[in-house]
């Protein structure tokens, strides 16, 4: 797969200049090592996992938000995974879903190898029936809400997870969408963009108009990696 440079850092200099200065200098060693294996093993499939920068900012965001329940929506290898699972405390519990585990596996090895395994609930199902399943879980059996979600999946998607997010993330928790700059696509006009990219970009579009006037939830636009939306539940 080739990929279009991702990020806002539009010069690929620029953003190796960040991940040179602030980033590999603190990457945790089995997270280099995923990343390692991840490109062995699928080459440029590898640049679908979250940039360097993205895994250090989820990271410091844990760390800031010290949250003990997290969900993962597209998992692959497990970059953006582990860099969560480094920060959270011992007791914390990831509920990771993703569609398919043999991805999964490449990482988990070096999950495993960081003595992380334990916080880490790793289902293989589509989300939407995953998600229909733990609301359940929440409003029949009394099971805790989340502290935070990030959703990595099929961004033709997003919107419906969102409907069904909002209902397991506590008030005052937030969800995080990646990919809301879609490789800068959003703020170019439908003919310039690749044919491969329209459908994705014009569901981030719809996206993107939606979470702005969605009353239940407060948002930022990061711009790091490929954008991050981050969503805090206020009602
Ligand atoms: C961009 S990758 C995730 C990258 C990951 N966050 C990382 O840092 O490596 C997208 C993932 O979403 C998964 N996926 C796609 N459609 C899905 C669905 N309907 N339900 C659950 N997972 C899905 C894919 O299998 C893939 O692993
Ligand atoms: O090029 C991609 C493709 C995806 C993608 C496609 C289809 C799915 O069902 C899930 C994900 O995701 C990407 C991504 O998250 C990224 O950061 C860069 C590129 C792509």
């Amino acid at each position: 797969m080739d990929l279009p440079h991702k990020g806002i850092l539009q010069s690929p200099a620029l953003a190796q200049y960040v991940y040179e200065t602030s980033v590999y200098p603190r990457e945790h060693e089995q997270l280099k090592k995923l990343r390692e294996a991840t490109v062995n093993k699928y080459g440029n499939l590898a640049e679908t996992a979250v940039p360097v920068d993205e895994g250090r900012f989820l990271s410091l965001l844990m760390k800031i938000m010290n949250p003990k329940r997290t969900l993962e929506i597209g998992v692959f290898t497990g970059y953006s995974l582990l860099s969560t699972a480094l920060a959270l405390p011992d007791d914390g519990l990831i509920t990771a879903i993703d569609i398919s585990r043999e991805h999964y596996e490449v990482g988990l090895p070096c999950i495993k190898e960081a003595g992380l395994a334990h916080k880490i609930n790793f289902i293989e199902s589509p989300a939407t029936p995953a998600l229909d399943q733990l609301i359940l879980n929440t409003t029949h059996q009394g099971e805790e809400l989340f502290d935070f979600a990030f959703v990595d999946a099929d961004k033709t998607s997003y919107k419906g997870y969102h409907e069904q997010i909002v209902k397991l993330v506590k008030v005052g928790g937030v969800i995080a969408y990646d990919n809301t700059l879609w490789f800068g696509f959003v703020a170019k006009e439908e003919a310039e963009v690749p044919e491969r990219f329209r459908n994705d970009r014009n569901a981030i579009l719809q996206l993107n108009k939606f979470l702005a006037s969605d009353p239940r939830v407060d948002v930022a636009q990061i711009s790091v990696g490929d954008g991050i939306t981050l969503c805090r539940r206020i009602q």
